[in-house]
C-alpha cells in the first residue's frame, strides 16, 4: 500500500457514517481532534525513537504518517501538494549540490 492510497481511503471516510469506521468517527471529531492524535502519536514515536525500540518505532512511525494523513484530510490539503512541496526542495537541493561538487 502507499501513501497516495491510504489518503485516498481517509479521504473517502470524510463523507462516511461516524459509526461505521475509526476515521470517519475521527474526522467527524474535527480537525483540532486530528491534530491533537497526530501530536499524541509523534509524542509516542519520539519515545519509542529515544529508546531505541525497534519494533515500537516502527509501529508508532505507522500511526504517525496515518494520523498525518488524516490531519491533512481534515484540513483539505492535498497529500500531493506536500509532495510537491518535498520534490521543489529536493530540486534546490540538487542545485545546492552541484555548486557543491564546482567548488571543489
Ligand atoms: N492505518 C490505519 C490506522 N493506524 C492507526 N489507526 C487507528 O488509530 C487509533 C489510534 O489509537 P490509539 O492508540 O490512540 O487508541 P485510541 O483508541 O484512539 O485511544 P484514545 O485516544 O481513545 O485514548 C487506533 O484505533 C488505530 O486502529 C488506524 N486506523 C485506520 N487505518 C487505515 O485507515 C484506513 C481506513 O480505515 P477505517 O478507519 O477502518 O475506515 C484503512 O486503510 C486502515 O487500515
Amino acid at each position: 500500500m502507499t501513501l497516495d492510497e491510504l489518503y485516498t481511503t481517509i479521504l473517502a471516510r470524510k463523507d462516511a457514517d461516524p459509526s461505521s469506521s475509526w476515521t470517519a468517527q475521527l474526522l467527524a471529531k474535527g480537525p483540532e481532534k486530528c491534530a491533537e492524535k497526530f501530536g499524541e502519536e509523534s509524542v509516542e514515536a519520539i519515545i519509542e525513537a529515544v529508546k531505541d525500540d525497534k519494533a515500537g518505532l516502527t509501529s508508532e512511525a505507522a500511526d504517525v504518517l496515518y494520523h498525518l494523513l488524516v490531519m491533512l484530510a481534515a484540513r483539505d490539503v492535498p497529500l500531493s501538494d506536500v509532495m510537491d512541496t518535498l520534490a521543489a526542495r529536493q530540486a534546490t537541493s540538487g542545485i545546492a549540490e552541484k555548486a557543491g561538487r564546482s567548488r571543489t
